[in-house]
């Protein structure tokens, strides 16, 4: 497929997710302090009505990626479907949480320049905070191009310390045509150190990366996350070859109110797998396939449960042009075209590393349906 060539909007998606994924480290990093071990991170996290939380990260990425687009491309037409409303936030007894919204959201703008792009020449107030979360209102749908934002993928993760990501992908007539995933706690594999310093050729762990996509490019590409800018280098991605269910790692959501695990395992095991699931919050799990770190990743939530397109967008395109697969169980694509949801899902999500891995779990899949107790 045919694609324009999207570089304004690739270079600016990939750059705020660098910057957004700034202010996520920063916040994570206060959470973890022993003053925010209330239950509450020191105020800076919330449940909403279906008890999932959100925290300042999710509110403060979702408003600077907002604002960031709005001066880029205009604000005439821009369309952003994003999880995070403004109810909560802008109730009076949530002036607190606010101003940890602004605070950080306008110390991150206060380096966007670092990052190449446009920043407030002066601290945005409060009330332009809301209207670029709010902003982010659109329903998506068959037509016209959609940014699509998680602005924090597994929040459960980030306030655990753990995995999360910021997604940001853009749709255009239902299409993903880019893709952006930040995943500041990734343990990216560096080459061997060079020169006899390591010739062991195990390579050293660094942490953090952005990865993104380009729709029919056949290209995936990871830079890494560096402290306070844009980082130089940009590494190409490959999704694993490796075909072998028994050598195969695959990956699954943390929580089992997100995912069948009994079904999954049963299911792993009728293909021949044999490693532990490696359980991991977010669409790291997307991540971890472009890059060749694992070869399947399966989700199959409560029959009830509509998966949202934020959840899937930015990770599916990277997954596709890094040379892997993804469908849902019946071995349809997602439909980005309906909406917020992905409506029509068969059962589950399935991404693979490979169509001969691909092909064998959709043919697991039919054959142990039949025993499950989903
Ligand atoms: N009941 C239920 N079933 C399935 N999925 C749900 C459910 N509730 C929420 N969500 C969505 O799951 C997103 C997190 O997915 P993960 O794969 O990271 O799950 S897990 O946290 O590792 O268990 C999570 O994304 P974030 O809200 O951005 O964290 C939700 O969109
Ligand atoms: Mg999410
Ligand atoms: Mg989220
Ligand atoms: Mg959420």
């Amino acid at each position: 497929m045919e694609v324009e060539s999207l570089a304004r909007e690739m270079e600016t998606a990939v750059r705020v997710v660098h910057l957004a994924s700034s202010l996520c480290v920063k916040v994570q990093e206060k959470l973890r302090l022993p003053s925010s071990t209330n239950g509450n991170g020191g105020g800076h996290v919330k449940s909403k009505d279906d008890d999932s939380p959100v925290t300042v990260a999710d509110w403060g990425v979702q408003a600077i990626v907002s604002w960031v687009l709005a001066e880029v491309f205009g604000t005439q037409n821009l369309s952003i479907v994003a999880e995070e409303d403004t109810d909560s936030l802008s109730k009076s007894e949530s002036l607190g949480l606010l101003d940890s919204v602004s605070n950080a959201v306008n110390e991150a703008l206060s380096e966007a320049h670092k990052y190449g792009l446009p920043k407030p020449d002066k601290p945005l107030g409060s009330h332009d905070i809301l209207k670029a979360i709010g902003r982010c209102n659109s329903t998506g749908g068959p037509k016209g191009r959609h940014w699509v934002l998680d602005p924090v993928d597994g929040t459960l993760g980030f306030v655990r310390g753990d995995q999360y990501a910021v997604a940001l992908a853009l749709i255009e007539d239902g299409k993903v045509l880019l893709g952006v995933l930040g995943c500041p706690n990734y343990p990216v594999k560096k080459e061997g150190l060079r020169n006899g310093c390591n010739q062991s050729g195990a390579g050293s762990v660094s942490k953090g990366c952005v990865m993104y996509a380009k729709r029919g490019s056949g290209q995936a590409w990871m830079q890494p996350l560096i402290p306070g800018g844009y980082p130089e280098s940009t590494t190409l991605l490959k999704a694993s070859t490796v075909d072998d269910p028994v050598l195969a790692t695959v990956c699954e959501p943390v929580e089992r109110a997100n995912s069948n695990h009994l079904f999954t395992a049963g299911l792993a095991n009728s293909m021949g797998v044999r490693k532990q699931p490696m359980r991991v919050y977010s669409m790291v799990k997307y991540a971890a396939i472009a890059c060749g770190d694992a070869e399947v990743f399966m989700k199959f939530a409560q029959s009830s449960y509509k998966e949202k397109i934020w959840d899937h967008a930015a990770g599916v395109v990277i997954v596709e042009e890094a040379g892997g697969v993804v469908s849902d169980a019946g071995g349809r694509k997602l439909d980005f075209s309906k909406g917020v949801y992905l409506e029509g899902l068969d059962r589950g999500i399935i991404a693979c590393s490979n169509t001969v891995l691909h092909d064998k779990i959709i043919g697991a899949v039919y054959a142990s349906w039949e025993s499950s107790s989903l």
